[in-house]
């Protein structure tokens, strides 16, 4: 992707050798300087380091917040970007559901933290828009490729550190230190204290907790109708309502309340008020309908299901649920051994095999689940979703994991169109 800066010697700038030329010069980075001869076999016009050219993308025209963790970031930052909005300021996210700005879509879903190209363009956007934040999700990849190089943080948060993507980290004390890598330097950070595999250098540490002494706890909670507390900063004292359901959603909110706290000059009270304009994301802990209730959700690893499915246990629950190919192969039997124990009932389906063979995917699962008698097996999703729909009585809930407001089903290389929240609507007859 070449991108036009003006009134430079150049024309162009590209992360790509192969779209160097006269009037093109070639960004190198980390991730592309296996290619640097490439580039120049392209005639690259020059070639010009990242941190050379951030200025001319205004990074140090707009605050940064980076979100890491294995889950949260999108509930986080989506939080943090609506407080910032309802108070008034002019703000971007980018994410996992795409990028964002002053309410609205800029971008649809690439990857939770593009190239570093793609997210200095975005910040160019966002400061071109007139915003003041961009708050971005920072994935693990894009830790160890160094897609955020050159971006100096406002401010760095860590929601939590479980099991995910150990297909490419190898293993879990690997993954660790890399959530862990972000958060060295001395930059202002927010550490979720109760947090157990968090390391951090304590220079500009601030921490949020429940469980734990923080700078800011949580007093008091509820998780009747929604979730309300009572956030403790000192000697401030504040209360706070929230659509959210769940008790992990309550960590979510006193990560969001802390971190505007932080990074703006509102009092904990002004922030508290606009807590519970606060929707929550599509796709996460979604209802699509309430009778029959069918909740739909993106928990895809063994401790975000463990979260929903604890979140929902004063119901009977029919989990549907799959595990993405390509992915992380050792969470599986972990997600087959939650669901099993949480759930009445269980369908294993398929979600998004890409390359791999959807049997050996629920194989993998099944390993994980000792007594099957509630355990059912259906490859087709849609059939899948069918079934549980057909089998649930009255006062049980049917929990549909995995992808949230995924609108594909990824087969191979190929995206078809599936929705689980439109199947249910479909299957259902709603409008
Ligand atoms: C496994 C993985 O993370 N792959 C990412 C990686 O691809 P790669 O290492 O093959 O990169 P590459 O194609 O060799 O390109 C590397 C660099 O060299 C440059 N290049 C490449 C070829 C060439 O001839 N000349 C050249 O200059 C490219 O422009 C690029 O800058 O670097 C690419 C450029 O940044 C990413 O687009 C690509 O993400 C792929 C598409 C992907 O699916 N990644 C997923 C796994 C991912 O990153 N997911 C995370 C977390 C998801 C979550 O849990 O939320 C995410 O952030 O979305
Ligand atoms: N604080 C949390 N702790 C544990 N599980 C959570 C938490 N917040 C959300 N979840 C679960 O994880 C799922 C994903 O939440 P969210 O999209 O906010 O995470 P994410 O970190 O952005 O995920 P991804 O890395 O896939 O983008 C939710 O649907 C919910 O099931
Ligand atoms: N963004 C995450 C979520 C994947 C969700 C699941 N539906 C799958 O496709 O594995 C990832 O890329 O690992
Ligand atoms: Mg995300």
């Amino acid at each position: 992707m070449k991108i036009e800066l003006p009134d430079q010697a150049y024309k162009y700038v590209t992360e790509n050798s192969g779209e160097c030329d006269e009037e093109t010069a070639f960004v190198l980075t980390h991730q592309n300087r296996a290619y640097l001869e490439d580039a120049k076999q392209h005639n690259a016009h020059s070639i010009i380091k990242i941190e050379d050219i951030a200025e001319l993308f205004g990074v140090n025209k707009i605050k940064i917040i980076g979100i890491t963790g294995t889950n949260g970031k999108t509930t986080t930052a989506s939080a943090i970007y609506s407080f910032l909005l309802d108070l008034g300021y002019k703000a971007a996210l980018q994410g996992t559901r795409g990028l964002f700005m002053n309410d609205e879509v800029c971008e649809g879903k690439t990857l939770t933290t593009p190239s570093v190209l793609n997210t200095y363009k975005h910040i160019y956007q966002a400061v071109c828009a007139g915003c003041e934040y961009f708050i971005m999700e920072v994935s693990s990849h894009a830790l160890v490729q160094r897609r955020i190089e050159g971006l100096k943080f406002e401010l760095k948060i860590l929601t939590n550190i479980t099991q995910d993507h150990l297909d490419y980290h190898k293993t879990i004390e690997e993954y660790i230190a890399v959530k862990n890598g972000f958060f060295q330097d001395e930059s202002k950070k927010l550490i979720n204290k109760d947090e157990p595999k968090a390391a951090f250098n304590f220079k500009n540490a601030y921490t949020y907790g429940i469980e734990n002494p923080a700078t800011y706890r949580l007093m008091a909670y509820s998780l009747n109708e929604g979730s309300s507390g009572i956030i403790q900063h000192f000697q401030e004292i504040v209360p706070f309502t929230a659509s959210l359901h769940g008790f992990f959603n309550l960590y979510n909110l006193m990560a969001a309340i802390a971190a505007t706290h932080l990074i703006t000059d509102k009092t904990l009270e002004e922030i508290a008020d606009v807590v519970d304009n606060f929707a929550g994301v599509s796709g996460r802990m979604e209802q699509v309908c309430a009778a029959p209730n069918v909740i739909v959700d993106f928990a895809h690893t063994p401790d975000g299901m463990q979260q929903v499915l604890n979140a929902l246990k004063e119901k009977e629950l029919i989990v549907v649920f799959g595990a993405g190919g390509d992915r992380d192969r050792l969470k599986r039997p972990i997600m087959g051994r939650v669901a099993a124990s949480l759930a009445k009932k269980v369908i294993v389906t398929s979600d998004n095999p890409r390359h791999e063979d959807p049997e050996i995917i629920i194989d993998d699962i099944l390993e994980g689940i000792q007594d099957k008698t509630n355990i059912i097996v259906e490859l087709n999703r849609k059939k899948a979703i069918q079934m549980a729909l057909d089998m649930q009585e009255d006062e049980e809930v049917v929990v549909i994991l995995g992808k949230g407001d995924e609108a594909y089903q990824v087969i191979y290389d190929e995206k078809f169109a599936f929705d689980d929240r439109e199947v249910v609507k479909e299957l259902l007859n709603l409008s």
